[in-house]
C-alpha cells in the first residue's frame, strides 16, 4: 500500500498536538460537537466517493469521541437510505460528553445500535471507530476480538482518523490493529500514519483539517514532499567537472566489492563531476569494465588514501566495506579528512563499536539494525519509534541521520524530522542502500546542504522505486540510477 500523498499538507503532528490544536479550536468558540458533525461529514464524503453503490455500512464503535465521530457518520448513512447498523465494542452508556450526545442523535435518527459480538455478520462498508488518538498501551479486551473480527471480514474497511491499534506517535501497532482500505484522518496529520507499521494499515489516506486551519501552528515533523525540497543549481553554460564535486567512495573489502560499484555507479548517474572508488585490488578489473568513467584505485592500506584526500568534495564510507583491520583503517583515514563524509553499512558498524568518532554534520544512512547497534538498543526496540530512534542518532552523533526502512526518517541535531511517504515494496531488496549513499554524496558535490542532500535523496531514491515498480518485482539496485537521473531531469525541467 502507499498513501496518495499529492495533495496532503506537510505538517505533521503528534496526538498530544493535535488534542491540543482540538481543544484549542473549541476554546476558540467551536463547540466539540460541531467538530465532530464536521468529521463525520468528512467521512460520510470519502466513504461515499470511495464505495458509492455499497448501500450499507457497519460502524464498529468504542466509548471515546472517535465513536462519536462515527455514531454521527452513522446519522448521515441512515438518512440517505443506507442499511446501518453501530456495533457498540463498549456499552454505549459508558459514553460521555460529545461521543454520549453522537450516540442520541444516532438511537433518535432511528439506526440500530446493538452489542458487539463475534457471532455478526459484517455488512457492508465496515467503520473502524473504536479507537483514535486516545488509544493508550497494548489494545484491550473486548477491542482487540473486534479488531480481529474486522480484520478476518474479508469487507472493506474505513478507519476514522487512524486505524484503531495505532500509535499515532509512532505508527506502531499497539497489540493488534485494524488494517484498513481507507483512512480519512481529521485536523492535523498525525505522525504515526506515515511511520513503521502503519504502513502496512492505513491504506489509502484522506485528510481534513475540519475548516481548523492549522497551518502556522508548529508540528513535530513534515512530509518529505517534492515542491519543499531544493533544486540543484542550473548549471552555467561554461560548467566544467571541477564545479560539480568531486564523490571518492571508500569500500567494497574481500567478497563485497558489489557495493562500492553500486554506490560509485549512483553518484556517477546522479550528476557528480567525478568519481574515484577506492577499493581492493581484486575489484579493479570489474570496477574499471562496469564503470570505465570512475578512477578505480587499488587500496591496500591507509597511506595510499591519504594522498587522495586534497581534491575530494565528499567521502562516502562504508558500502561493503567489511570489518576487517583494512577497513578500519581506511575510516580511520575517513574522519581526518577535511570533506563532507556519508557514512554507511559497515562504517556504522565501526562507528557502533566505537573505532572512531564520525566528524559531526555527517550524514549517515542506517537500517535498522545498524541504527539500533549505534543506539545499543535492540532492533525490535528501535522499530518500537522509529521517529524517536532516528532523533536520538542525529543528536547522539551531531549528524543528519536517515533511517532507513518504509517511511524513511531524516533527522537533524536540533530534533527537526522529514518523513518519506514514497516508495514501494519493490525496494525490499539488496543493494539500494548503496544506491541511497552515492546519490546523497553527489547532492552534496554538487551544492547541497547535507540536510537537503538527505532529503532530496531520499525522496528522489523512493520515487524512483515507485517509478520502476510498474515493472514488477525484481528491482536491481542499478536500475534505480536511470531512474534517478531521469527525476532529477524533471525537476529541472519543472524549474523553467
Ligand atoms: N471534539 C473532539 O474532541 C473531536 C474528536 N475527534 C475524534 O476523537 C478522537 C479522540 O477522542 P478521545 O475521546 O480522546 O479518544 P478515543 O476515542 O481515541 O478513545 C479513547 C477511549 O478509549 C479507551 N482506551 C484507550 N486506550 C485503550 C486501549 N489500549 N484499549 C482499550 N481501550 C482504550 C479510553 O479508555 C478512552 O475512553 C480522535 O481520534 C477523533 O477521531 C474528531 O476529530 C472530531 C472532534
Ligand atoms: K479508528
Amino acid at each position: 500500500m502507499r498513501h496518495s500523498s499529492d495533495d496532503l499538507p506537510v505538517a505533521l503532528y503528534s496526538a498530544a498536538q493535535v488534542r491540543a490544536l482540538d481543544a484549542e479550536l473549541i476554546a476558540a468558540g467551536t463547540p466539540g460537537f460541531a467538530l465532530m458533525q464536521r468529521a463525520a461529514h468528512a467521512i460520510w464524503r470519502a466513504l461515499r466517493r470511495s464505495w458509492p453503490d455499497a448501500g450499507a455500512v457497519t460502524v464498529l464503535a468504542g466509548h471515546g469521541n472517535n465513536a462519536g465521530d462515527g455514531y454521527l457518520l452513522a446519522v448521515l448513512a441512515v438518512r440517505a437510505g443506507w442499511q446501518v447498523r453501530v456495533l457498540a465494542v463498549a456499552e454505549p452508556q459508558r459514553l460521555q460528553g460529545d461521543a454520549a450526545l453522537a450516540r442520541d442523535e444516532a438511537l433518535a435518527a432511528g439506526v440500530e445500535v446493538l452489542a458487539w459480538e463475534a457471532g455478526h455478520e459484517a455488512r457492508g462498508v465496515l467503520v473502524d471507530a473504536l479507537l483514535g488518538t486516545g488509544l493508550a498501551g497494548a489494545v484491550r479486551e473486548p477491542y482487540a476480538a473486534a479488531i480481529e473480527w474486522m480484520n478476518h471480514s474479508a469487507r472493506p474497511v474505513l478507519a476514522v482518523d487512524i486505524p484503531s491499534g495505532i500509535c499515532a506517535d509512532t505508527g506502531q501497532v499497539l497489540g493488534v490493529a485494524v488494517a484498513a482500505q481507507l483512512t480519512v484522518t481529521l485536523i492535523g496529520l498525525k505522525v504515526g500514519l506515515f511511520v513503521g507499521q502503519a504502513l502496512d494499515h492505513v491504506g489509502r489516506l484522506l485528510f481534513d483539517d475540519l475548516q481548523s486551519n492549522v497551518a502556522n501552528q508548529s508540528w513535530v515533523a513534515q512530509r518529505l514532499a517534492g515542491d519543499v525540497l531544493p533544486h540543484l543549481p542550473a548549471r552555467a553554460p561554461t560548467a566544467h567537472k571541477g564545479q560539480l564535486g568531486h564523490v571518492l567512495v571508500v569500500g567494497g573489502d574481500h567478497g563485497t566489492g558489489g557495493a562500492a560499484l553500486l554506490s560509485a555507479h549512483s553518484a556517477l548517474r546522479s550528476g557528480a563531476g567525478r568519481v574515484s572508488l577506492a577499493t581492493r585490488g581484486e575489484h579493479l578489473a570489474a570496477a574499471q569494465s562496469r564503470l570505465p568513467e570512475v578512477m578505480s584505485l587499488a587500496v591496500a592500506s591507509a597511506n595510499q588514501l591519504h594522498g587522495l584526500g586534497g581534491n575530494i568534495t565528499v567521502w562516502v564510507v562504508g558500502p561493503g566495506l567489511g570489518q576487517s583491520a583494512w577497513g578500519r583503517s581506511l575510516l580511520s583515514v575517513a574522519v581526518t579528512a577535511p570533506a563532507a563524509q556519508v557514512w554507511d553499512a559497515d562504517a556504522l558498524n565501526l562507528l557502533a563499536e566505537g573505532v572512531v568518532s564520525i566528524p559531526p554534520g555527517s550524514v549517515v544512512t542506517p537500517h535498522p539494525g545498524e541504527a539500533a547497534r549505534l543506539l545499543g538498543i535492540s532492533t525490535q526496540a528501535l522499530q518500537a519509534d522509529r521517529p524517536a530512534a532516528a532523533r536520538a542518532l542525529a543528536q547522539r552523533y551531531q549528524v543528519i541521520c536517515v533511517l532507513k526502512g518504509a517511511g524513511t526518517l531524516i533527522a537533524d541535531p536540533m530534533g527537526c524530522l522529514l518523513v518519506c511517504d514514497r516508495g514501494d515494496p519493490v525496494m525490499a531488496g539488496a543493494g539500494l542502500g548503496d544506491v541511497l549513499a552515492g546519490l546523497i554524496g553527489a547532492l552534496i558535490a554538487q551544492g547541497c546542504t547535507p540536510w537537503q542532500a538527505a532529503g532530496l535523496g531520499v525522496w528522489l531514491h523512493a520515487g524512483a522505486g515507485e517509478y520502476l515498480a510498474g515493472k514488477g518485482n525484481g528491482l536491481a539496485a542499478s536500475d534505480l540510477c536511470d531512474a534517478i537521473r531521469h527525476l532529477l531531469q524533471e525537476r529541472a525541467a519543472c524549474r523553467k
